[in-house]
């Protein structure tokens, strides 16, 4: 495979990733490092990361670490950037709403869960707002109307991690369920989010919802 992605076995930061590529019809290899590896120090992985951190994408002789311009690189590479600057500039906008809203989410699963969950999922409303009104700007279904682009795959991540933890959370926001039935329909994301290999991958290494 011409992409390789390293990362933790788990979906976190790495599978907006793998969902770009899967429904662009792209195949990667994925090096999973065990926790326990990374953190013991038994891997040079850790030393040679430009951040010390996790996920890290290979193309070719290219390497990368941070997941958004991951992202982003592989947008401009499969024309999921918009059709101008423009569009560009409002996909990133909202990605960039999507990574707030991330941290939040890793926030409250590593230091937060016990105390904080019910308090989170009563904000919850407030967190998906925003994308539920972007939706309504831009009819078409995606974040970028009818142009499907990057952002659509974190977008669909992070509503299935929300929808984990809180089944019930987009009923007051149609756009937003009618947009994750959408994506979850195109033909390649369906058989992949079927699949053993996804099925398999815990959300976080706390995964507890
Ligand atoms: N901004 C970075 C953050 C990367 C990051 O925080 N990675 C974490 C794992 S996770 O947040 O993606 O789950 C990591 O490597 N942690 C291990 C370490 O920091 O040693 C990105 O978007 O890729």
């Amino acid at each position: 495979a011409q992409y390789t992605i390293t990362y933790f076995p788990v979906q976190g930061r790495s599978e907006p990733i793998r969902l770009l590529l899967t429904d662009q019809g792209a195949q990667w290899k994925d090096e999973v490092v065990p926790i326990e590896d990374w953190m013991g120090g038994k891997s040079p992985l850790k030393k040679e990361a430009v951040f010390g951190q996790l996920p890290k994408f290979q193309d070719g002789d290219l390497t990368m670490y941070q997941s958004n311009a991951i992202l982003r690189y592989l947008g401009r590479k499969y024309g999921l950037y918009g059709k101008n600057d423009k569009e560009a500039a409002v996909i990133d906008m909202v990605n960039d709403g999507l990574e707030d809203f991330r941290l939040k989410y890793v926030r409250l699963i590593f230091t937060e869960y016990d105390t904080g969950k019910d308090k989170y999922i009563a904000d919850l409303p407030n967190q998906l707002g925003p994308f539920e009104r972007i939706l309504s700007k831009h009819p078409g279904g995606f974040v970028n109307g009818s142009q499907i682009s990057y952002a659509d795959y974190n977008l669909l991540h992070i509503l299935h991690l929300h929808l984990k933890l809180a089944p019930g959370c987009l009923s007051e926001f149609p756009l937003l369920k009618a947009f994750v039935a959408k994506m979850e329909a195109r033909p390649k994301l369906k058989s992949y989010l079927e699949s053993d290999a996804c099925k398999r991958r815990p959300a976080h290494p706390k995964d507890k919802q």
